[in-house]
């Protein structure tokens, strides 16, 4: 099968790449796709560049282009439960956009008309995500990631966004990556690895904590690659 593997930073798909190691390239539409073929499948691999406009061209593309038959997307995220440290791990159960507001016209927050506040991933991959964190002996939270054009680093917009939605973790590329792939009718899976908490020291873990919990991130992912 063919399967898209996304990430919004270059940091996100880089472990991929060099577990891997052999990929051919080829430039489309301001982004850089890796063809490469693992455990029986085509894959195509790309980095969006931050945030919800970009990541869901790139996630356009690799279906209508690629013809990708289901997307996984590996990154890091900013905790918002108290029971996600740095460096763990959560798939998402639903999406939504935080900083999607037209309640002026009586619409509650997030939501936009003809659609949904929340997008719920696909089942049968959550399914299989939950079996290999266990033989890999590894904590896999689940829960309600908000997506926003935001690098959220202050406990008070981070509080907002939990109340509001009732999230666990935010980003700012799943619910728009989720909304093309439940508009192709394409499975996707999001899993991103805690990289901070969203609050006052945000910027700094971010930095400090990218890579390694990308590399989490991204080591699970090939092994969802192995079982799909
Ligand atoms: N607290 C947080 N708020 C919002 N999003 C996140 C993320 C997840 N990614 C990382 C990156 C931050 S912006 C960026 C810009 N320049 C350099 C690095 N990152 C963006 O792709 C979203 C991790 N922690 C987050």
């Amino acid at each position: 099968m063919k399967i898209a593997i996304m990430g919004a930073m270059r940091e996100e798909i880089e472990p991929i790449l060099a577990a891997l190691g052999n990929y051919t390239i080829e430039k489309y539409a301001g982004n850089i796709y890796y063809h490469a073929e693992y455990a029986g499948h085509e894959l195509i691999i790309a980095y969006s560049k931050i945030g919800k406009v970009f990541s869901a061209i790139t996630a356009t593309i690799m279906l209508e282009r690629y013809g990708a038959k289901a997307l996984l997307f590996s990154g890091v995220a900013g905790g918002i439960s108290k029971d996600l440290k740095i460096g763990d791990l959560i798939m998402a159960s639903a999406l939504c956009q935080h900083d999607v507001d037209i309640t002026a016209f009586g619409h509650p927050e997030g939501f936009i008309p003809e659609s949904f506040v929340m997008i719920e991933s696909d089942e049968d991959m959550r399914s299989l995500a939950s079996e290999i964190a266990v033989d890999m002996g590894v904590d896999l939270y689940e829960g309600i990631i908000a997506t926003g054009d935001q690098f959220v680093a202050s406990s008070e917009r981070k509080e907002w966004i939990e109340k509001t939605f009732n999230a666990d973790a935010l980003e700012m590329e799943g619910t728009s990556v989720a909304c093309v792939c439940q508009n192709f009718g394409v499975p996707f899976f999001i899993l991103r690895a805690i990289s901070d908490a969203a609050d006052g020291d945000a910027g700094m873990d971010f930095d400090t904590f990218l890579k390694s919990s990308a590399q989490v991130s991204a080591k699970f992912i090939l092994e969802m690659v192995k079982r799909i």
